[in-house]
């Protein structure tokens, strides 16, 4: 697998002197590609500060973002995001294919091209009959297919969704969750997908990312090792999806992994101890949080200078990373 996306030390402080508010802080992670990641974090940790660093939507003020191993400086042409809003990203004025059409003009796609696209990303979201509709004459959910469509219609190397789902009626989102899980398989995509719902982090992810309270952080790492094909009720019963759900809430909630078989963190855990420290319900004392480490710190020059303040400790198969 290759490296699609690799943010490193990611800060980013709003305002200054009195009223910088720093969201966050020395964050670091990789994306490899086609996989599906899931960020998960507390209200306000900062998800969408995050994203919008990503998607060169602004500058952060430390750190770096780096697609396909170009820095990121401004937005990246092969880059698409899709938002939670889907009524205020669609135009009301266009039809559902000028809308999934409009991103390609600027890209200079030629017309024919745009038509050929724009009708096979509608097919893809199972919305290839409602190219001529307008959205305001389709439900919540159709419209967010059609956002979908758009983005993918782009041919996106990465693929970020900020809270995507969060805007529909609950079975609605079990349909766009196995949309985007299809999609994804059909098109070997490679998506960063940020949601408030530990389970539906669970239920789309290869692997989800914790952060902490701001400023924010990478608090664990886990992979989920759940079949590729899943379903909204068997995968959901299944033991090995209850047991990672308690462990993405207890570590997104501060506490310790737990102590039955555990889900494996693959990535050895790294920080400075005043960092990574601010967890989901203050429960735990600054200094004393798992920060695990993204791969791309593992042997970095980074990596090994904080590691050297740090004790590794396994627990529950998790690798948990204290400072001395
Ligand atoms: N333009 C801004 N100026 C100042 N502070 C901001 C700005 N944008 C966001 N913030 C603050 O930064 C923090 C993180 O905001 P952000 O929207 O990134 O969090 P989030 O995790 O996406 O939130 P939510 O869970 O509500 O979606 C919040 O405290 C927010 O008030």
């Amino acid at each position: 697998m290759t490296t699609m996306l690799e943010v490193s030390d990611l800060g980013h402080t709003y305002g200054s002197g009195d009223t910088a508010y720093t969201a966050i802080s020395d964050l670091s992670f990789t994306v490899e590609t086609g996989e599906l990641t899931c960020i998960v974090g507390p209200s306000g940790c900062g998800k969408s500060t995050l994203l919008r660093a990503i998607a060169g939507l602004h500058t952060p003020t430390g750190g770096t973002v780096r697609l396909k191993g170009e820095t990121v400086a401004g937005v990246p042409e092969d880059l698409a995001v899709v938002f939670q809003d889907y009524s205020r990203s669609l135009f009301p004025w266009l039809t559902v294919r000028d809308n999934v059409e409009f991103p390609l003009r600027s890209r200079g796609v030629s017309a024919d091209d745009r038509a050929s696209r724009a009708a096979e990303a509608l097919e893809w979201v199972g919305l290839g009959k409602a190219g001529k509709k307008y959205p305001w004459q389709l439900s919540g959910g159709m419209q967010q297919r059609v956002s979908i469509a758009r983005a993918l219609a782009c041919r996106p190397s990465l693929l970020l969704m900020d809270e995507p789902f969060a805007s529909v009626d609950a079975q609605t989102r079990f349909e766009l969750e196995d949309l985007l899980l299809r999609v994804r398989r059909e098109l070997n995509a490679t998506v960063l997908l940020v949601t408030h719902d530990i389970d539906e982090s669970v239920y789309l992810g290869d692997r989800v990312l914790v952060l902490s309270k701001p400023p924010a952080t990478v608090v664990a790492e886990l992979p989920v090792d759940l079949p590729p094909v899943r379903d909204q009720i068997t995968t959901r019963e299944s033991d090995a999806f209850v047991s990672l759900r308690s462990e993405v809430a207890r570590l997104l909630h501060g506490k310790e992994p737990a102590t039955r078989s555990a889900p494996q963190v693959t990535s050895e855990a790294a920080g400075t101890g005043d960092q990574g420290v601010h967890v989901a319900d203050g429960g735990t004392p600054k200094g004393q949080r798992t920060v695990t480490a993204p791969k791309n710190r593992r042997n970095g020059a980074g990596g090994k200078g904080r590691k050297k303040h740090m004790k590794t400790k396994k627990k529950r198969g998790v690798t948990v990373q204290r400072p001395r």
